[in-house]
């Protein structure tokens, strides 16, 4: 797989595991009802923005944590039904 096609690979598992749950992170996450996997997403993201600033600060870990910051934005925009494809198309109209 190339290093462009993951991001669309992880976000499709993460729709199948709200769709098709298993016992995992992600999709106990998912199930969560009444806005509380939502709270919880919101949660980590500001979380692992905070360990972003950190890892910045102290030049360690950078990449470990902004990948842990994307990710749970990835989630966010599952849980939210919002298509991988809306964000590709914002990023391409701010770049025309
Ligand atoms: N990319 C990720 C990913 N990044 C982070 N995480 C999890 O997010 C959780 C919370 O992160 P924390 O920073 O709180 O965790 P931590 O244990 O303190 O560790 P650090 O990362 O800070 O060192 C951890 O359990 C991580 O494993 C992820 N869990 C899953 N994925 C992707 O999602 C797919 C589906 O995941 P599962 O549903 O778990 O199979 C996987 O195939 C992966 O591609």
């Amino acid at each position: 797989m190339t290093n462009e096609q993951i991001i669309r690979d992880v976000y499709e598992t993460l729709e199948n595991r709200k769709n098709n749950p298993i016992d995992s992170y992600t999709s106990n996450i998912l199930q969560d009802s009444n806005k509380l996997a939502e709270d919880k997403i919101l949660e980590k993201i500001g979380e692992e923005a905070a360990e972003v600033l950190i890892a910045s600060k102290n030049d360690e870990n950078l990449v470990h944590e902004s990948a842990d910051l994307i990710f749970h934005i990835l989630l966010l925009l599952v849980y939210k039904k919002i298509s991988l494809d809306e964000l590709l198309d914002e990023f391409q109209k701010r770049h025309e």
